[in-house]
């Protein structure tokens, strides 16, 4: 059964649809990262998962019990979620202990305590159960948001940018301890976050929003390796286009050569192949019209920016292959899973 489940979820601020018609399940167990550009609607969806805000349509279903629906609105506390938002700061006057047990209804004393003690546990701060928020640093901060928001033991966790105060030093090995506890608690997570970085390493699979819809749902690999249009394999990483035709299942021909790919290409016979710069090599070579922006060196690599059929790319190599920079460049691109859209409508 799906932790969550969402149909046709429709959302208007006046006039501005922001959420637009959208489907999403999240299975048990599973890490869900919405990600998508500023504006594109990822709060307002964790804000009707969460029940602060009335959807104009559509179904939630958390854990399989239907939250909403013509006259049905549970209340968000009646929706079996933990939340962990940016903006969900802790209570500064409660120590970590009564922060935790906040919110823990129907249990007496003795069970409350032990539930507690199992959460300090779980987040390794039983040391700190008596400090006040402020006498901890940010990372410690989010252990116990996380272990307030798992103390009543909820079907889902939505967690709003829950790293983006913390130092970027122990920002990923927070994301680790965080990702290991969701895990051992067997609760799904939906995560909204700008950083790809923190949704690779957090999350098992991605959903990319684009107004108000989700565009795409998978792992970040199959993400990359087979975008479903130009917002998702753009919002993946950098890439430059170039015009392709297709010659067989497996090569299209462009202005810099025959591009072979390892998986079979889809089957318009012409249009355009997005290459990322970890698929190309800048070589000295045969001339094929590459302008040199910048170079600059890093120690163990090179940074190249260059302009290929006008759009820039910054490329990065290793320094014990320097090209001359002041001879004639062109382009390697290795075989690999080739990405080809139909030219755009
Ligand atoms: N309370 C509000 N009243 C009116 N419009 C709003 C309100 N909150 C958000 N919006 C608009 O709704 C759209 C979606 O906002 P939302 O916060 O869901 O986007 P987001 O994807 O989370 O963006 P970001 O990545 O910048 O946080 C934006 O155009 C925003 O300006």
């Amino acid at each position: 059964m799906a932790s969550l489940e969402i149909n046709a979820l429709t959302y208007r601020y006046g006039q501005n649809k922001v959420v637009d018609d959208l489907n999403l399940t999240v299975a048990d167990n599973e890490i869900v990262c919405l990600l998508g550009a500023s504006g594109c609607g990822k709060t307002t969806t964790l804000k009707l998962i969460a029940g602060l805000i009335q959807p104009e349509q559509g179904v939630i279903q958390i854990g399989g019990s239907r939250v909403n629906e013509h006259k049905l609105f549970v209340a968000p506390q009646h929706r079996n979620i933990g939340m962990m938002f940016q903006d969900y700061a802790l209570f500064p006057h409660l120590n970590v202990a009564k922060n935790i047990a906040f919110g823990l209804k129907g249990l007496n004393k003795a069970q409350r305590d032990a539930r507690v003690k199992e959460m300090l546990q779980l987040v390794q701060l039983e040391e700190f159960a008596a400090r006040y928020p402020h006498e901890l640093s940010g990372g410690q901060q989010q252990r116990v948001a996380i272990a307030r928001a798992l103390a009543y033991r909820p079907k889902l966790l939505l967690l709003d940018e829950p790293f983006s105060n913390i130092d970027s030093q122990v920002r990923f090995s927070l994301i680790n301890d965080i990702r290991q506890i969701i895990k051992q608690q067997g609760v799904a997570a939906i995560f909204v976050t700008h950083s790809r970085e923190e949704a690779f390493a957090f999350a098992d699979k991605l959903a990319i929003m684009e107004q108000g819809k989700i565009a795409q749902l998978d792992s970040a690999e199959a993400l990359y390796r087979a975008p479903a249009n130009r917002y998702v394999a753009e919002f993946m990483g950098q890439g430059v286009y170039l015009d392709a035709k297709k010659i067989s299942d497996y090569q299209v021909s462009t202005n810099f050569g025959v591009i072979h790919s390892s998986q079979p290409l889809a089957a318009h016979s012409t249009g355009q192949v997005y290459l990322r710069p970890q698929h190309m090599r800048l070589i000295n070579g045969e001339n094929h019209q590459i302008e040199l922006l910048q170079q600059r060196y890093l120690g163990l690599d090179y940074s190249y920016t260059i302009v290929i059929e006008d759009q820039a790319l910054e490329l990065q190599q290793s320094a014990r292959h320097a090209i001359d920079v002041n001879a004639a460049l062109a382009v390697e691109v290795e075989p690999h899973a080739v990405t080809y859209f139909a030219h755009e409508a």
